[in-house]
């Protein structure tokens, strides 16, 4: 054979060779002399256009010594294009295994290194594993010899095929006692060179009794003690004439055997195809030298990295928090394709396998899925948190909301966002996966979070409605006290009270109307309106504190005063005669009396009193003055006087008819007077302009003609008039309030 050439160092694996031909015929080196595994078959099935082949294609392998013609054979069957020795050099060409589909058939053919090889030596290892992986692999094993090895124990492979039993024992030793004969594989002795003095038969029956000594001489376990070889082989024999010497009919043989595979593959081998090989391999130790396992292994890789590139971009967008719509689609989607791509690669390899890689493969993707998942979760969490939030404080626009109302509707909607996108994000919910796809949790932390907001803001707005339930008290309570406190009448308080009451029990029902509507507890019902009563007490106090203020207590009680001493019941202004009894008109210590002592202590009564006195007595002093100064009357006589003196200038109005037409004016104006009752007013008015008049003139000309003395003693007897009148009232207040039970 030519050189296979497999590097300089001859260690290293070669990459798949074309010859020069089209894919289909690239032969690779699956295994190199130094026993390491290919990383590129699974590429190179790829090329050989056999990856969606299924099970619907077979392996067989080829044995023998080295440089026997097996890959001169091999090219012959399958239309492989392994290398043959070049006739010159007589070198071992074929090192490790190589592998190369069949020309027009859906086989991979296996070109083993031949055995005792002289570079080899010693080293059975080799020899032992490959004939292990090459059964273990192939429902077929050609073993290819020359005529006359037949007889000869190493001539004839028969340390190589002592290996192949042993190693097939202990792979399916158990097994084929349970299927029977069902799994058996092809051994097809390949007789080279044969001459034809002994007879075909004659070989096979050396070669079978051979084998079958081999077999006898193997220390089987108990269990497989009686075991026979053909219930694990099947024996096949074929010669092939000599390839220089009777060229024509080694060719015509060849193409004679080339044209029975596919009957043979028909007849024979696709009876063990699939299932044979699946039994094998699932029993094949180590896996890692696996063929399917490592097939499985790529597949699922490359599955997943197509996967990884999908479920990249995602990563970021989940870890900046926010939603991606529809992600749980895309999850499902990528995880799919994968598998699918996986289930169309993989599933033509043993089911254990197969099984065990999508099982695994199911866990690195959701391995890579489930924090997207969760991340989802954590932001739709946050999202649906802020879009109540959004949607409470919505709701509390204007005045006219039903809080419970606003809050029940949030809670749906937020509950509905966070059930429907979290469904959406569940990637897998049947039993197929390990990972768990659990929403409730994050459900239920989410709806404790809604209730405290909502409770949170239930307290704020009691707050906010015990306030306005206060304002509104305060601004209805206002006018009913002032009136009560300006009439100043002897149920005075009752009143109050009675409108305090009314106006507090308003305020309760109102806050209960809208606490229902809140949803509020009965602790905080009890709590609030506890609150609302105090300050409605406090709103009453601070009222009456502003309505008794010194400046307000006294104007108003000048008010009174005033209403009471200016005028008359009728409301018209008084005219004070010698007659009436001044002192007792105005019952204006009564106001003093109605006070209830903590509005007033003693001194600050005593106090208030002192400064209304002040004004009282001014009036006093007063109304006794005009009563002196109308006690000064014209005498009657005086009248007659004046008619005589006066009858000329009498007469002389009466007949001068200007002078008489003013006269009839002003006694049609004094007529109109008298008839609207402007009379009384009109003449207290004038008095009191004429008494002041003449007090202003008086003072004036007391001050001209520096009359002091006179001045002082009217002012001495003014002063002591009026202060003994205080003195007087002070006394009797204080005997009343010490009698009062206020
Ligand atoms: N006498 C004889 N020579 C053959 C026959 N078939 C091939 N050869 C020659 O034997 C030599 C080795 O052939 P290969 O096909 O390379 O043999 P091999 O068994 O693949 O060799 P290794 O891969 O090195 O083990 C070549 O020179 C072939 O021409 C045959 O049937 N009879």
């Amino acid at each position: 054979m030519a050189s296979a050439s497999i590097g300089a160092s001859g260690n290293a694996l070669a990459s798949p060779m074309t010859n020069g031909h089209s894919p289909l015929s690239e032969r690779i080196q699956i295994i190199n002399d130094q026993k390491q595994f290919t990383s590129e078959l699974t590429s190179q099935i790829e090329r050989w256009d056999l990856r969606d082949a299924g099970f619907n294609y077979n392996i067989v392998a080829v044995f023998g010594s080295q440089s026997t013609g097996k890959s001169t054979l091999l090219n012959r069957l399958f239309g492989t294009t392994f290398d043959v020795m070049d006739e010159t050099k007589r070198q071992q060409t074929t090192k490790g295994i190589w592998m190369c589909r069949g020309k027009d058939m859906n086989i991979m053919v296996m070109d083993v290194e031949g055995t005792d090889g002289r570079e080899r030596g010693e080293d059975q290892d080799f020899e032992r594993k490959s004939a292990l992986f090459s059964l273990a692999s192939s429902e077929v094993l050609i073993i290819n010899l020359w005529e006359h090895q037949v007889g000869l124990y190493q001539g004839a492979n028969m340390g190589l095929l002592k290996t192949v039993f042993e190693v097939n024992l202990g792979l399916f030793g158990g097994k084929k006692a349970q299927d029977g004969t069902n799994g058996r594989t092809l051994l097809l002795f390949v007789i080279r060179d044969h001459i034809g003095t002994t007879p075909l038969a004659n070989l096979q029956a050396t070669l079978t009794a051979d084998l079958q000594r081999i077999w006898d001489s193997l220390s089987k376990p108990d269990e497989l003690k009686d075991r026979q070889l053909t219930d694990y082989f099947d024996l096949d024999f074929t010669a092939l004439p000599h390839k220089i010497l009777a060229t024509d009919q080694f060719e015509l043989e060849t193409r004679n055997l080339r044209g029975r595979f596919p009957m043979a593959w028909r007849s024979t081998w696709r009876t063990y195809g699939n299932k044979s090989k699946a039994t094998k391999i699932s029993t094949f130790r180590p896996s890692k030298s696996s063929l399917h396992n490592s097939l499985g292994i790529k597949l699922s890789a490359v599955a997943l990295t197509e996967f990884n590139e999908q479920a990249k971009p995602q990563k970021r967008p989940i870890e900046a928090g926010k939603v991606v719509e529809g992600l749980g689609a895309m999850m499902r989607s990528w995880r799919t394709v994968a598998l699918e791509r996986y289930d169309r690669d993989a599933s033509r390899y043993h089911q254990g396998v197969y099984k065990r890689k999508r099982a695994d493969l199911i866990v690195s993707l959701d391995a890579t899925l489930s924090p997207l998942f969760l991340g989802q979760l954590k932001n739709l969490h946050k999202a649906c948190l802020g879009a109540f939030k959004k949607d409470i404080l919505e709701g509390m626009k204007g005045e006219e909301y039903n809080f419970a109302d606003v809050v029940s509707k949030a809670k749906a909607k937020c509950d509905n966002r966070f059930t429907t996108g979290a469904r959406e994000s569940v990637v897998d919910d049947s039993e197929e996966g390990k990972t768990e796809w659990n929403w409730e949790e994050e459900l239920e932390l989410l709806r404790e979070e809604v209730q405290s907001v909502a409770d949170q803001c239930r307290k704020d707005e009691t707050k906010k409605m015990v306030n306005t339930i206060e304002r509104n008290f305060k601004k209805q309570i206002s006018e009913p006290i002032e009136l009560a406190l300006n009439k100043g009448s002897p149920n005075m308080w009752d009143e109050v009270l009675k409108a305090f009451r009314q106006t507090l029990d308003k305020a309760e029902s109102t806050y209960l109307i809208k606490a229902t509507s809140f949803n509020c507890t009965e602790e905080e019902n009890t709590y609030s309106l506890a609150a609302l009563r105090r300050r409605a007490w406090q709103a009453l106090r601070s009222k009456i504190d502003e309505q008794t203020a010194d400046s307000v207590f006294v104007g108003r009680l000048r008010a009174h005063f005033e209403e009471r001493f200016r005028y008359d019941e009728q409301g018209v202004p008084r005219v004070w005669k010698p007659e009436d009894d001044i002192d007792g008109i105005p019952p204006w210590r009564t106001f003093f009396l109605r006070m209830p002592s903590p509005l007033f202590s003693e001194t600050k009564a005593l106090d208030l009193a002192a400064k209304f006195r002040k004004d009282a007595d001014l009036a006093y002093v007063e109304a006794k003055r005009s009563t002196v100064s109308s006690v000064a009357q014209i005498p009657f006589w005086m009248y007659g006087v004046l008619l005589v003196l006066g009858w000329n200038e009498f007469m002389m109005v009466l007949f001068n008819p200007i002078y008489f037409m003013f006269l009839l004016m002003a006694a049609a104006a004094a007529y109109l007077i008298i008839q609207l009752g402007l009379a009384g007013p009109l003449l207290s008015i004038t008095q009191t302009m004429g008494l002041e008049i003449k007090r202003q003139a008086t003072q004036k000309l007391r001050e001209h003609f520096s009359e002091p003395m006179l001045a002082q003693a009217q002012a001495h007897n003014a002063r002591s008039q009026s202060s003994s009148m205080i003195e007087e009232e002070d006394y009797e207040l204080r005997k009343r309030q010490e009698g009062s039970p206020m």
